[in-house]
């Protein structure tokens, strides 16, 4: 179980600019459940992935992994627990490293070993067969730089990096975004498979409405910094995106704006 409990984030505090970017959101994240956040600009869903990941300290509130008060604990110290996959693909890889060289160092995290050791002959059958599954050529790459893939390869690699070492939370921040519409489905059947197959617990920001519907067994809905509405999997299985648009109420224009462009 994943917790946000009463997280406060204020920017710019008694200033004429402050902004209250999450205003005392609470939040419990079941096991196993794989969460879709969307909302109109500057709801406050970027800040909710950087206070979980530990990148933004709150003013208030505690953030608890499995029972354990995480919240003082640095960026690096909640990667062990922490996985996230960024908008830009660039973020996720090693561009300088190869294909190969990436997977031994995500499958290294958190224990001490040198990058050879961990690239043995039988790593590197694994991690071809592994990547050959998700029909991109990748597996004929293995030696070639990151940095020369194109967006959909190295998000799938990210993607592939970020759950080699099953970790206790999956963040998602706008992953596809970037990508053209026949690629982000292609990165979000990888994302369906690679969450059923670890089981993860995932944490997805998307402001393409068909996939907030497709995707995902709840979807919260932010405005504000705070959550507007929170909606199960019985009732998500019924939605079409004009009942989303609908029910965000005053964001309406702006969502279906970015959804007609996404
Ligand atoms: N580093 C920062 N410094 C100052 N203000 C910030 C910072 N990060 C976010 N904000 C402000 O906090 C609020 C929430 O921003 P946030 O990026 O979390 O929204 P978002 O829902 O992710 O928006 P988007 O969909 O545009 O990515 C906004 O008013 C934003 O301007």
């Amino acid at each position: 179980m994943i917790e946000l409990d009463t997280i406060r984030v204020v920017f710019y505090p008694g200033t004429p600019d402050e902004r209250v970017a999450l205003d005392d959101l609470s939040l419990a994240l079941a096991e196993g459940s794989f969460t879709v956040v969307v909302g109109t600009n500057g709801a406050g869903k970027s800040t909710l992935l950087n206070v979980l990941a530990g990148v933004i300290r709150p003013q208030a509130g505690r953030v608890v992994i499995d029972g354990v008060d995480v919240s003082a604990w640095p960026v690096h110290q909640r990667a062990a627990l922490i996985s996230r996959v960024f908008q830009d693909p660039m973020l996720g890889t090693a561009p300088a490293l190869s294909i190969e060289e990436n997977l031994a160092l995500a499958a290294m995290r958190g224990k001490r070993r040198g990058l050879r050791m961990a690239l043995n002959g039988e790593r590197r059958a694994r991690f071809r067969d592994l990547l050959a599954s998700f029909g991109l050529g990748l597996e004929t790459r293995m030696g070639a730089r990151a940095g020369l893939l194109s967006g959909g390869q190295r998000q799938v690699l990210a993607l592939v990096m970020a759950t080699l070492s099953r970790p206790r939370v999956l963040l998602l921040d706008e992953h596809t975004a970037a990508l053209d519409p026949r690629t982000a489905q292609l990165v979000m059947d990888a994302t369906r498979r690679l969450v059923a197959e670890h089981e993860l617990t995932t944490l997805m920001i998307t402001h393409n409405m068909g996939h907030a519907i497709d995707y995902g067994n709840r979807l919260l809905m932010m405005e504000a910094g705070k959550i507007k509405l929170d909606i199960d999997a019985a009732e998500k299985g019924r939605l079409t995106i004009q009942d989303i648009v609908r029910r965000f109420g005053q964001a309406n224009d702006e969502i279906l704006l970015q959804s007609a462009t996404a």
